[in-house]
């Protein structure tokens, strides 16, 4: 049976909601589609129908991704995709990919993301894991940074720090590669000023921010805490949930808070960079124990030249690039010249040094992966001597990519 596939109207935002809560396997998201309707773009809202039931979503929305070099390009954010589990392995969610990629290369995004609920799911159509996360974990009671940060950490209410808060973070995502920007209703949904219902209550959080010594906001933390006695010792357990500062004193501070905090054992820090300089803060490094390395960020790459050029790279250099794929989105061969003031990618009929799948491309777009690590797993075939070592220098990132925002 042939289901159509379409782009929904503004009566259907509420099955659609309901159909990727079933597509989740929520039994109660059909509450949500209320709170989701601001933020629904219906021009890139898609629903497949079978008849009038919506049995499989995908939706995107218009952002901006981070490039090594601080530099930004337009970008898709795909989510919500899901078919539900009557009509799965048909090939649904396969059209609606299509059918949304082929919408942004129309609309000229260089590249579509999103976060992998599986990782086998997207290499299929393109997309490559760019970034990772950690979890760290560090025990209170023996950690200790090995300078005391000079500054001022004061606690403020909710709404101080929402509004704080996003400020923070553009200056943060601006020098971040990975970062994307984040809806205004992000900030209200995190803050509590939104609820999605089926998510239930939102757990009350603190708020602090750190000042420099003359006063000036160098970053903010927003904590929960989960109390708990052993033995009638404290035992307790703190969760940043967000933490973006504008540097290094910034970072001192806010961890220092954290690991002074009386009552707490534990520090558990989810989703990281995998370059946190936290360990490197503390006297004994091994105090903040990593786990839970994970990708996050999923690149599709769909115009070459747009993305490549506007990066820019950790060394200088020139790279001809075969990049394969099969879908046709994008792809063919670039002349590659950048170096860490700028580049330019253009299409040539030259030598190619590498050949390049668009997927493996996605992966080590933002720096996050050596091109010389896949390339040692097949994922990139040289053609001249050292063109992966070259590859590998110009890709490098100054810091490992990190996107901060689930979507
Ligand atoms: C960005 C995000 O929103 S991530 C969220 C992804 N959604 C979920 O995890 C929700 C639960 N899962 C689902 O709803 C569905 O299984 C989906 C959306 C992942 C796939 O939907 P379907 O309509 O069944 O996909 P479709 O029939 O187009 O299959 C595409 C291919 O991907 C493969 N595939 C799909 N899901 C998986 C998976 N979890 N693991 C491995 N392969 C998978 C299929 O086998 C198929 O491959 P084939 O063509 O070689 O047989």
């Amino acid at each position: 049976m042939h289901l159509e596939i379409r782009t929904i109207s503004e009566s259907e935002v509420g099955p659609f909601w309901a159909a990727m809560a079933t597509g989740f396997l929520n039994p109660i998201g059909d509450k949500d589609a209320e709170a989701r309707r601001d933020g629904t773009h219906l021009d890139r809202t898609y629903g497949a129908f079978d008849g009038s039931r919506i049995v499989s979503t995908l939706r995107s929305f218009p952002t901006d991704l981070t490039l090594p070099g601080g530099t930004t390009v337009a970008a898709s954010a795909v989510t919500a995709v899901t078919t539900t589990a009557t009509h799965r392995r048909r090939g649904l969610a396969t059209r609606m990919v299509h059918q949304d990629l082929a919408a942004s290369v129309e609309r000229g995004e260089p590249v579509s993301v999103l976060i992998a609920a599986e990782w086998p799911i997207y290499g299929r159509f393109g997309y490559g894991a760019a970034t990772e996360h950690q979890i760290l974990t560090v025990d209170t009671r023996t950690a200790r940074l090995r300078d005391r940060p000079q500054g001022t950490v004061e606690f403020v209410d909710r709404d101080f720090a929402r509004d704080l808060m996003p400020t923070l973070y553009e200056r943060h995502r601006q020098v971040s590669p990975g970062e994307i920007r984040r809806p205004e209703r992000f900030w209200n949904v995190d803050y509590g000023l939104k609820r999605i219902p089926s998510w239930g209550e939102p757990k009350p959080a603190f708020h602090v921010v750190a000042r420099d010594p003359a006063g000036e906001v160098v970053g903010a933390a927003r904590y929960v805490v989960e109390g708990r006695w052993t033995d009638r010792q404290p035992d307790g357990t703190v969760e940043p949930q967000a933490m973006f500062t504008t540097g290094p004193l910034g970072d001192a501070l806010l961890w220092d808070h954290l690991i002074s905090l009386d009552m707490i054992n534990t520090i558990k820090a989810i989703d990281r960079p995998v370059d946190d300089v936290l360990p490197w803060l503390l006297f004994d490094a091994r105090h903040a124990k990593a786990s839970g390395r994970f990708d996050f960020l999923w690149v599709r790459v769909l115009d070459v030249a747009a993305l490549l050029g506007a990066r820019r790279y950790g060394a200088e250099g020139q790279l001809v690039l075969d990049v394969v794929d099969t879908d046709g989105y994008t792809g063919g061969r670039f002349a590659l010249d950048g170096g860490p003031d700028g580049a330019t990618c253009t299409p040539t009929t030259a030598t190619a040094d590498l050949t390049i799948g668009v997927s493996a491309l996605g992966a080590v777009c933002l720096g996050g992966h050596p091109v010389r690590t896949l390339a040692a797993a097949g994922l990139v075939d040289e053609h001249t001597p050292n063109a992966v070592a070259r590859a590998t220098r110009m890709f490098a990132g100054e810091r490992a990519p990190w996107c901060s925002t689930w979507f």
